[in-house]
């Protein structure tokens, strides 16, 4: 009945189109299936490499070129940065006052540079380099891992989803669904073994940051394991590539958006194009050397009950340079239905946001348009 209503809110909110039916086990819903007859649009890539591109079709042109900017270059020095190593070698002293940074860095801003993480560059480097050979492969091999339903554990792809959009983005990607099961594409072949190893080093990277996000708000960190099946947690691998784009100030690479988990760790090569939303203003990223980026999700928004809230970013684009960034969402298991924690809802604070099992959530955000916080709103009590 519920799930019912939320659908029908959200085929409202998304201008009609819905996915039919949910389950924990993926289901080609017939949107999907019809949509899947359609021929997606080509990877940005293959249009970049087609020839000398001077301008990009009306499907990209996703923002107005005249609009004034809105970076607010005042806050760029103001990003929060975290030292994870005081988190994980500090005296109890120095802990207690990185967690209390990490807290008022989720409250204030939902974003933050994380240095001392202990992930070694090596690593940090080969996976953009492995990612980057998936891209250069040719597309009917690629095509091999089109992705044909949100939920497909391995899915290439372009846009965020080319079959709902009316406007698509700069942007093709690569996402694996990479815990509990570890999945990954077999070539190019040196990508498992360094995915592998990235995603244990980060999944463990998030899962520290986590207990001290806990600590910040005096939650017992066993029962937030247990609460969100953390041993099991849900963790994403994607990959974007962002290719030079003949009309940046016409096309985005992906629009403003929050992630759907708990927290997000993200690195890039070096090109910048980040940026996030803080208070009315955006701040364009320049991340400090050897940092990751990292942010909070819808779910730790609702976890929370509204305390730390899902920030909003969004990919720009440029003229001369690929960028590229390398994702990692760690989620509550998938079929944990999460709300609000017991202990952050109280008759001053209701509870503000529904119940909804996690694979639900993330079918609706990944089926559909990507449109700021639009589906996170339609849980609010
Ligand atoms: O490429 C980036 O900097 C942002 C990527 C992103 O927001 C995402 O993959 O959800
Ligand atoms: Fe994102």
């Amino acid at each position: 009945m519920y799930i019912a209503s939320l659908v029908k809110s959200l085929s409202h909110l998304m201008g009609g189109q819905y996915l039919s039916s949910t389950s924990s086990k993926p289901q080609v819903s017939p949107l999907m299936a019809a949509a899947h007859h359609v021929s997606p649009p080509s990877s940005v890539k293959q249009l970049c490499d087609s020839g000398t591109l001077s301008s990009v079709h009306n499907h990209y042109a996703s923002r107005d070129p005249g609009a004034p900017s809105d970076i607010d270059p005042t806050l760029e020095e103001q990003i929060p940065t975290i030292d994870f190593s005081m988190l994980t070698q500090g005296t109890p002293q120095e802990r207690s006052l990185m967690v209390r940074q990490l807290g008022q860095a989720c409250e204030e801003w939902g974003f933050f540079m994380v240095v001392n993480h202990g992930v070694p560059e090596a690593l940090r480097g080969a996976v953009l380099d492995a990612a980057k050979d998936f891209f250069d492969m040719e597309e009917e091999k690629k095509a091999e891992y089109l992705g044909r339903h949100v939920l497909d554990p391995i899915r290439y792809g372009t846009s965020f989803n080319s079959t709902v959009e009316d406007v698509h983005y700069w942007r093709d990607y690569l996402k694996l669904f990479v815990h509990p099961e570890f999945h990954c594409p077999a070539k190019p072949p040196n990508l498992r073994d360094i995915l592998c190893q990235y995603t244990t080093c980060t999944r463990a990277l998030g899962i520290e940051l986590l207990k001290g996000i806990w600590e910040s708000l005096d939650l017992d960190e066993s029962y937030m394991n247990k609460a969100f099946n953390l041993e099991a947690c849900f963790q994403v691998f994607v990959a974007n590539f962002y290719p030079p784009c003949p009309q940046p100030e016409l096309a985005m690479g992906l629009p403003p958006h929050s992630d759907h988990g708990l927290l997000t760790i993200l690195h890039q090569n070096a090109i910048d194009g980040l940026h996030v939303k803080h208070g009315n203003g955006w701040v364009y990223v320049k991340p400090l050397p050897n940092s990751f980026l990292v942010n909070t999700g819808d779910h730790m928004q609702i976890v929370t009950n509204g305390r730390y809230k899902s920030v909003l970013h969004r990919a720009m684009t440029n003229g001369e340079s690929t960028r590229m960034s390398v994702v990692t969402v760690v989620a509550p298991s998938l079929d944990t239905v999460v709300e609000p924690v017991a202990q952050l809802v109280s008759s001053e604070r209701p509870a503000m946001y529904r119940g909804i099992k996690y694979v639900e959530f993330l079918e609706y955000q990944q089926g559909n348009k990507l449109r700021e916080k639009a589906v996170l709103e339609l849980l609010r009590v």
